[in-house]
């Protein structure tokens, strides 16, 4: 495995969330600060709208639950900036929220670095203790492992003040996919068996076998990051499976077509279908069907089942 093309992918990732925002698809004073602006082509500015609100206003409903304290772990968080969105413009939904990102430490570095250097975010995280690689302030630690060691992550969740009795969710946003099954399975198995309360919610590449498919994964694989999961999970269903067998009883997946059009809300859509000249419909259609959005829900509690029930409203 390439780590190093793996771990290029946090900047590829920024700078794509940096076009679409500065564009209008949604509000981030911070992606400046974590990338620099190279304007993206329309579909990927749309793609990134729908990936990115998807997951937000999941999100959201889950810290907008009424349920005291909750954890978000986001694995593999790159130079995502959710938390300090969150935090300036939503600061009551982070109230006993404990939010930890992880990454390589590599990344982790990098985001420390950049952190300690832009004022507004530095603001953001408060008092912090920090060292070249990890950051930990009240409600949040950013946290440097190896995802593929498993002992690794527990250390540092620990580390982080992670409580696996209390309420958490868990975002991998295209991240998993770059891991073997053998490393991403017990990881699953283990927020499964140890957390009392677990969601998770994943955004990751599908159906590699037709055309448009064989192609996305070679373009990816030619970059030198292989999606090393994609053929153990190449269809909704078989997502469905993954997590059902680590003891994730509610299991949603999704192709980002049906989150698009039957998920995120109706009026915000047309209005954001209007900010570029877009004549690439059937292609954005094609590459959405080979993305997908699955949440899976340990227990059947009110709090998350009102996740679940997000995939049903459509004026949040
Ligand atoms: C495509 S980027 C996504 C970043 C972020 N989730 C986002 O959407 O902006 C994938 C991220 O996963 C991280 N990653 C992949 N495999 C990992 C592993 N084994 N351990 C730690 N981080 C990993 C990479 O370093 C990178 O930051």
């Amino acid at each position: 495995m390439n780590d190093a093309s793996v771990q290029a992918t946090a900047s590829d990732a920024a700078s794509c969330k940096l076009s679409a925002s500065r564009l209008g698809y949604w509000i981030d004073p911070f992606a400046s600060m974590f990338s620099s602006f190279h304007r993206k082509m329309p579909l990927i500015n749309r793609g990134y709208y729908a990936r990115v609100r998807s997951i937000e206003l999941l999100l959201h409903r889950f810290l907008g639950t009424n349920s005291n304290a909750k954890q978000v772990i986001v694995l593999g968080a790159g130079q995502d900036t959710m938390f300090f969105r969150l935090k300036t413009m939503h600061p009551e939904l982070l109230k006993d929220t404990l939010y930890v990102e992880m990454d390589f430490p590599m990344i982790t570095k990098s985001k420390v670095r950049l952190c300690r250097r832009h004022k507004a975010v530095a603001e953001c995280i408060g008092e912090v203790e920090t060292n070249e690689i990890e950051m930990k302030a009240q409600g949040y630690a950013l946290a440097a492992a190896d995802l593929r060691e498993l002992s690794t992550v527990q250390e540092k969740l620990t580390w982080a003040g992670i409580d696996p009795t209390i309420p958490t969710l868990v975002l991998s946003e295209c991240v998993l996919c770059y891991m073997e099954p053998e490393y991403s399975q017990p990881l699953i198995d283990w927020f499964g068996s140890a957390f009392t309360d677990c969601a998770i919610i994943v955004y990751e590449q599908i159906r590699p076998h037709d055309a448009f498919g064989q192609t996305m994964v070679e373009n990816i694989s030619l970059r030198g990051c292989d999606l090393k999961s994609i053929h153990a999970y190449p269809e909704p269903e078989d997502q469905h499976k993954r997590f059902a067998a680590s003891g994730f009883g509610h299991v949603e997946c999704w192709d980002m077509n049906r989150v698009y059009y039957e998920y995120l809300p109706l009026d915000e859509r047309r209005q954001k279908e209007h900010l570029e000249l877009f004549d690439e419909l059937e292609e954005y259609h094609m590459l959405q069907g080979h993305y997908c959005l699955v949440v899976a829900v340990k227990n059947a509690t009110s709090l998350y089942m009102s996740a679940l029930e997000l995939y049903q409203s459509k004026d949040d």
